[in-house]
């Protein structure tokens, strides 16, 4: 379980969380918030990549400030990754076993499912957005540890490999991982959530199940319930 009580972060004078406060079980949780809200920034913190100016995240009860081995229990896709391009999808793929050094699952299954042996061999400078987002998402799932954070998984992902990408967030839900997930595509966000957390001007606007979030927006739709959420707060 993941305890966040009272987080605030700003850049300069740009405060972006204001107080948040959540407890995020087993499952899948959607961050979601508006362009710049702020969801990036939450799972930095909970990464330590971003360190908060007040309050606290405790992971199993264990505040982790000041701490980083508890990093290694968390796999982790970014929204943007940064990867020397001159070097090959299986010199990457090594690269990072190598320097995370712990347990993983064996990756050829993940390579499989994505269809990317053609590319094993090429440099990351020669694949499409959508290519080097599939060997993300390989890098993400390949380890076994109990938190997964995926921001924005479906970028630019072609239909095929977006059902690849909700099949394999079933299966590690099955193991009664704790997955948060950041994403703007909402008939994603509904297929896969347990929860929903609704992150507006800094603090947790909303978090419940998609029904839950249907009844109090008095809608009957998840993307309109979404919709509204903004509307009244932005119209
Ligand atoms: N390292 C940084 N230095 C300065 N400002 C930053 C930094 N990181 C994020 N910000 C600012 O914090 C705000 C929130 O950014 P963040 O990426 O967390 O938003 P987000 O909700 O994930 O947005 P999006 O939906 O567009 O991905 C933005 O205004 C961004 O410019």
């Amino acid at each position: 379980m993941i305890k966040i009580t009272n987080l605030h972060k700003k850049f300069a004078s740009n405060e972006i969380l204001k107080g948040i406060n959540l407890n995020i079980d087993k499952g899948v949780t959607a961050i979601l918030g508006p362009n710049g809200s702020g969801k990036t920034t939450l799972n930095k913190c909970i990464l330590s990549m971003v360190y908060p100016d007040k309050g606290t995240i405790e992971i199993n009860s264990q505040n982790i400030h000041s701490q980083w081995k508890y990093r290694k229990g968390i796999d982790y896709l970014p929204q943007i990754a940064n990867f020397p391009n001159n070097i090959t999808v299986n010199e990457l793929i090594k690269m990072i076993k190598d320097l995370r050094q712990e347990s993983l699952k064996d990756e050829t299954p993940l390579i499989n499912l994505f269809k990317l042996t053609p590319y094993l061999d090429k440099k990351l400078t020669n694949l499409s957005g959508g290519t080097k987002q599939k060997i993300n998402l390989v890098l993400a799932f390949m380890f076994d540890n109990d938190i997964l954070i995926l921001d924005e998984p479906t970028t630019g992902l072609d239909p095929a490999a977006l059902i690849s990408l909700k099949e394999l967030i079933f299966k590690e839900k099955q193991k009664g991982k704790t997955i948060l997930v950041t994403s703007h595509i909402m008939s994603f966000v509904e297929e896969i959530s347990d929860q929903i957390v609704f992150i507006l001007e800094g603090k947790t606007y909303f978090h419940g199940s998609i029904q839950e979030l249907k009844e109090s927006t008095n809608q009957s739709d998840f993307q309109h319930a979404i919709a509204n959420i903004l509307t009244d707060n932005y119209a």
